[in-house]
């Protein structure tokens, strides 16, 4: 009996509906399988939890999961219409990514047969892109202050951080990801027209890191052209390597290419596994949705997905794809995102049931 133990954190708004439904799916898979169990261990830190402590989380939280040794951590979105969002943001998520050096999001954008894209034409332009964001510094490093608040004089400043090392290392991941999932073309999401010192700088570090794989395709593409490129040539991109707020903005972009953002997931990833890694829908809290069980959790089972394909556990990683792309495909049952009427409940069911079709 192989074990994982989990950390599983509902959050806030619909997290507690689609993480429910991810480990639905989860005790589905166990009981296929047989002989793999997920051992999830609840935490309460949320929203609520603020309204409760003060804090978002326990001042000793990241030593709480580093004690725990926990193979990957599972999380619902973060925010709510009460709190300021950066006070909740900070409060657990980017703490947490920056605490355990997540330094790659990992962001798979592919429209997969069922799901209508927004674009015309869609025969034409089939999207399968990766989006590789760095997820440990640059406009997030969260390096600023203000002063003087309230006055006429007042100054904000958030400053932009880039290291070569962090740069480097999302790069070569960028590069070995595309190697090893059969990728050709490896882009370089840029503003280096305005940004002339650490724009410049990140496309000097790709193009020392690209020099090193000869045998991947690289071009260039400004940020601003790039969202057109994704809406007018979607077929044209494959892997993007992007700074945290390009990729935070792209895959969002992405998401609504592939069909919808209740179906976009993504994994926060310490590659080294010195930390564990989370993996988490890239879609926030959604709070006209909440408590209505109409919010789809395909995203934040897709992301399931990703972490079982990182844990090692190809097989279910495979069976479990397979799932979302039979019920995705088949049509029967569609969430409101997707021009349906099922409920999130019932979107979960379906792919249970995918699942259990397919071990048959
Ligand atoms: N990773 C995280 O924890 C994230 C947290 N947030 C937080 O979430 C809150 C809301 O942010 P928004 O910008 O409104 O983004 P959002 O992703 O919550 O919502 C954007 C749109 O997508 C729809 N949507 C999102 N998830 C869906 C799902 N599973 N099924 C169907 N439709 C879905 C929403 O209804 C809305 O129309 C804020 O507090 C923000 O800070 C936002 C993004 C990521
Ligand atoms: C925070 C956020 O929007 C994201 O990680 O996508
Ligand atoms: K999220
Ligand atoms: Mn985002």
């Amino acid at each position: 009996m192989k074990h994982f133990n989990l950390a599983v954190f509902p959050a806030d708004g619909i997290g507690p509906e689609v993480i429910a439904a991810s480990q639905q799916v989860l005790r589905k898979l166990e009981q296929l399988h047989g002989g793999v169990r997920f051992a999830c261990r609840e935490f309460d830190w949320s929203s609520a939890y603020y309204h409760k402590t003060g804090a978002m989380m326990p001042a000793d939280g990241l030593q709480q999961l580093e004690a725990g040794g926990f193979d990957a951590l599972l999380m619902g979105p973060v925010g709510s219409p009460a709190i300021p969002d950066h006070i909740t943001l900070w409060g657990l998520l980017l703490t947490i990514r920056q605490g355990f050096d997540q330094y790659v999001n990992l962001r798979p954008m592919r429209l997969l047969t069922g799901v209508a894209t927004p674009l015309r034409n869609p025969g034409q332009h089939p999207i399968n892109m990766v989006c590789i964001r760095e997820n440990s510094e640059g406009e997030y490093a969260g390096v600023g202050g203000r002063l003087h608040q309230g006055k006429a004089w007042e100054v904000a400043i958030q400053s932009i951080v880039f290291t070569r090392s962090a740069t480097e290392r999302v790069m070569r991941f960028a590069f070995d990801y595309a190697q090893q999932h059969g990728h050709r073309l490896v882009t370089n999401v840029t503003k280096s027209n305005s940004m002339q010192h650490n724009m410049v700088f990140w496309d000097e570090v790709f193009q020392q890191v690209a020099a090193q794989y000869p045998t991947v395709a690289t071009d260039q593409q400004l940020v601003d052209s790039m969202t057109a490129r994704m809406v007018s040539q979607p077929e044209t991109v494959d892997v993007f390597v992007a700074s945290n707020l390009f990729g935070d903005i792209l895959s969002d972009l992405g998401a609504a290419l592939t069909g919808s953002m209740g179906l976009a997931p993504s994994a926060n990833l310490n590659p080294e596994r010195q930390y564990p890694s989370l993996f988490q829908a890239i879609h926030g809290s959604a709070f006209s949705l909440v408590g209505k069980n109409v919010a789809n959790p395909i995203a934040s089972i897709w992301s399931v997905q990703m972490m079982l394909a990182f844990l090692g556990e190809t097989q279910l990683a495979a069976q479990l794809m397979h799932a979302i792309e039979t019920v995705l495909r088949e049509q029967c049952v569609r969430t409101r995102d997707l021009g349906g009427t099922s409920s999130t409940t019932e979107m979960t069911k379906a792919v249970c049931q995918a699942l259990e079709t397919a071990a048959r």
